[in-house]
Formats: structure tokens, C-alpha cells, sequence
């Protein structure tokens, strides 16, 4: 068996033009355009990329974007009184802090990222990493929803797969993907995404005794781990639906997080990277910055 290759992009881009769409018919009502605030500190040069392309999508969706690079060098008090402003500005829909922010090991002053993204009001917080809006997903009433585990669910459901009754195993357990995703994999009342996901979670992690076992009894798998290549061929089961969340950089290759050759021969499905999950994670933001601006 080959496995189908889920088209991340082309399904970032359908998105992305429905977005684009109700952005202009909230704007054709006589409403200012939505608008993100992107806030970069220091110089990684993949946030750069990442930044870069999310300014572009926003502009082709006509929504309104503004980036503050601050240097390295910024203290924890200087980014607080920044976000203070962006929660201020009424014109500013969504702010999104990128991560993560400089390490004192590479030029950073050792800020708290906790204490930045809690700063953010949460009716901005288009990625839904604050307490409230992290909270308000676990208890099944989402104001936004966390921006690559939606962009999965999109993915999934729009390639015709169903999660209901499957097995899902989830292989990473970030604040970010893992737990939000498996949360959402399981709830019951179309809450999260677009239909009742309603399947059984497993969460596992780069600590799981028998990890490989347990993966080979997914019928959908996740992996969200940022190890280059870790889940092989023998621990996926035959006819699976994997998604690659991973996105490495080695040398000057991207890699995910599954050794896709191997991966490829046994599945039904699999996302590719680049071009699978990454393109989502982008539309999704859009959609919630839409969605921050209407509300
Ligand atoms: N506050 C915050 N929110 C984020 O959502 C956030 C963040 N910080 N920090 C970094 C990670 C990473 N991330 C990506 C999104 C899209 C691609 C993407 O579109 N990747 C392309 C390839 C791009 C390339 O060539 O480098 C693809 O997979 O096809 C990648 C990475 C969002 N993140």
C-alpha cells in the first residue's frame, strides 16, 4: 500500500479564501478590518521565516498586520509594557507573541514566557495559549481554539476522515499540540472544529514505556514530539492516518517527526512535510483573528 498524501496546503489555501471572503463581506458592512500584532524579539531565523509568511497570508486575506521586532536585548518589563499597549489599541483584532522568545544562552534576558502570554488579553489571544482561553477549551466552550490542533481537525475532516469511534494516539504532550489535541480528539459536541470528534485519546510522550506498541494501536496517529524522524515504519499500523506535526530542521532539509518513506508504505494517509501541517497552523490564525474581530 501507498499512502494517500494529505494536502496540507491545498487545504490551507481553501480556508484561507473562506476567510478572505468573510473579511471582505465584514468589511463591505462598513467594520474596520481585522488586524494581528505580531511581536518578534530577537533574530531566529526560522520565527523569521514563520513571521514573514504569516504577515503574507494575512494580507492576501485582507487582514491588517503589524510586526514590532524588538532586539535580544529586551527586558521582561519592555515586552509587558508593549503587550500592554497592543491590548489597549482598539484597532489591534489579535496579538501573537512568537516562541520562542531568545534563551539567555543566545543573547535573551532571561524572560518568562508564562508572564508574557498571560499579559495578553485574552479576547486577543488568537493562539489560546492564555489560562482563561486554554481553560474555557478544556471545559468544552472554546472562545478560540489553538491554531495546529484545529488546523488538524480542518485537515482531517475535510480529507473525508472520521475520528468518531477511532483510536487516536497523540505522541507529544506540549501545552501547545499534544494536550490541546487530545482534548480536542475526544470531545462530544462539535465544539472543536467542525463535527463531533468523539474519538479515544491516547496521550503518549517521548517517556511512554512501550511506545512503539502503543502507536501501532492507532488508527490515527499525531506526532507532535520535534524528534527528527522518530516514529518509524514498524510502529505504525497498517492503514493508519498519520499526521506529522514535527517540523526539524536538519542541515538544510525540514524534517518531520515521521521517517516518511518507511511511513508511507504502511499507511492510508500521511501528511508531508513541508506542506502538511505547518500551512494550517497558518490559516487557523487567520480564522481566529477574524473571529477576535467580530467579537
Ligand atoms: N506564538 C506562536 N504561535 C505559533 O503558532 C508558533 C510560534 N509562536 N512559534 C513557532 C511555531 C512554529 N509555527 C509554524 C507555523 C507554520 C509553519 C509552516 O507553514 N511551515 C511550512 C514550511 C515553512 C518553511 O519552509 O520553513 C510547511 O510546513 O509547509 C511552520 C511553523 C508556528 N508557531
Amino acid at each position: 500500500m501507498t499512502a494517500t498524501r494529505l494536502d496540507g496546503k491545498a487545504i490551507a489555501l481553501e480556508i484561507r479564501n473562506e476567510v478572505a471572503q468573510e473579511v471582505q463581506a465584514w468589511v463591505a458592512a462598513g467594520n474596520p478590518p481585522p488586524k494581528l500584532a505580531a511581536v518578534l524579539v530577537g533574530e531566529d531565523p526560522a520565527s523569521q521565516v514563520y513571521v514573514r509568511n504569516k504577515e503574507r497570508a494575512c494580507e492576501k486575506a485582507g487582514i491588517a498586520s503589524s510586526l514590532d521586532r524588538m532586539p535580544a536585548s529586551t527586558t521582561q518589563a519592555e515586552l509587558l509594557d508593549r503587550i500592554d499597549q497592543l491590548n489597549r489599541d482598539e484597532s489591534v483584532s489579535g496579538i501573537l507573541v512568537q516562541l520562542p522568545l531568545p534563551s539567555v544562552q543566545r543573547g535573551g534576558t532571561g524572560v518568562d514566557e508564562r508572564a508574557v502570554l498571560d499579559a495578553i488579553d485574552p479576547r486577543k489571544d488568537v493562539d489560546a495559549f492564555s489560562p482563561v482561553n486554554v481553560g474555557l477549551l478544556m471545559q468544552g466552550r472554546p472562545r478560540f481554539l489553538p491554531c495546529t490542533p484545529h488546523g488538524i481537525i480542518q485537515l482531517l475532516h475535510r480529507s473525508g476522515i472520521s475520528t468518531n469511534g477511532k483510536h487516536a494516539v497523540v505522541v507529544g504532550r506540549s501545552d501547545i499540540v499534544g494536550k490541546p489535541m487530545a482534548m480536542m480528539l475526544a470531545q462530544k459536541d462539535g465544539s472543536c472544529g467542525t463535527e463531533t470528534a468523539n474519538a479515544t485519546v491516547t496521550l503518549a510522550h517521548s517517556r511512554t514505556a512501550n511506545l512503539a506498541e502503543v502507536c501501532r494501536t492507532a488508527d490515527i496517529l499525531i506526532a507532535a514530539v520535534g524528534r527528527p524522524e522518530m516514529i518509524r515504519g514498524d510502529m505504525i499500523r497498517e492503514g493508519a492516518v498519520v499526521i506529522d506535526v514535527g517540523i526539524n530542521r536538519v542541515g538544510d532539509a525540514l524534517v518531520g517527526d515521521v521517517a516518511f518513506d518507511e511511513a508511507e508504505k504502511v499507511a492510508s494517509a500521511i501528511t508531508p512535510v513541508p506542506g502538511g501541517v505547518g500551512p494550517l497552523t497558518i490559516a487557523m490564525l487567520l480564522h481566529n483573528t477574524l473571529l477576535a474581530a467580530k467579537s
